[in-house]
């Protein structure tokens, strides 16, 4: 018999705050731009990945694959920045107009998408586990998550054990 994925739901909830927050990449990019900063911003990333890690382990994830998971989702946020940034260079693109601020506008809400991601993750954990449910999270990812960043972001959705 073929054993179906039972509880869909909690991995649309997960898959729907990961388009979000890549979605954002947009606007920190155009602020990057318009500022002429580097997209890569190490400092910040460690200090993220430090304080969402002991997040995650309070609420009940695994800090090793928590971890693992922070990273692609800011690896797909820089890969999406970089794509944008080409293009731009390429089409020698001017400074954009009504680009919400990085610092109070953009990054709160990155953070917050994280914080609500980690507690998605927590109810997703067991459809996650269960080999009948991948293909429906690898439907979501394709759906979803936009390109660039859909596989990089994805990938550690296939590795829950
Ligand atoms: O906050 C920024 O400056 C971002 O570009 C966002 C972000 C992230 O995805 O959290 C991505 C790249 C930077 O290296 C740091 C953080």
């Amino acid at each position: 018999a073929v054993a179906f994925c039972e509880s869909v739901q909690p991995l649309e909830a997960v898959v729907s705050l990961m388009a979000q927050r890549l979605a954002l990449a947009e606007d920190v990019a155009r602020y990057k731009w318009n500022q002429k900063v580097e997209i890569e911003d190490s400092a910040r990333e460690q200090m993220i990945i430090t304080k969402l890690k002991a997040q995650a382990v309070a609420e009940g994830l695994p800090e090793a694959w928590s971890e693992t998971f922070f990273k692609a989702q800011i690896a797909a946020s820089k890969a999406t920045q970089k794509q944008l940034f080409a293009e731009w260079q390429q089409h020698h693109a001017a400074a954009f107009e009504g680009v919400p601020d990085l610092n109070s506008q953009t990054r709160p809400k990155l953070y917050a998408l994280m914080s609500e991601l980690i507690t998605a993750l927590h109810q997703a954990w067991q459809p996650l586990q269960q080999p009948e449910c991948q293909p429906v999270v690898d439907k979501l990812v394709r759906e979803k998550l936009a390109k660039p960043g859909y596989k990089v972001a994805g990938e550690p959705l296939f590795a829950v054990h």
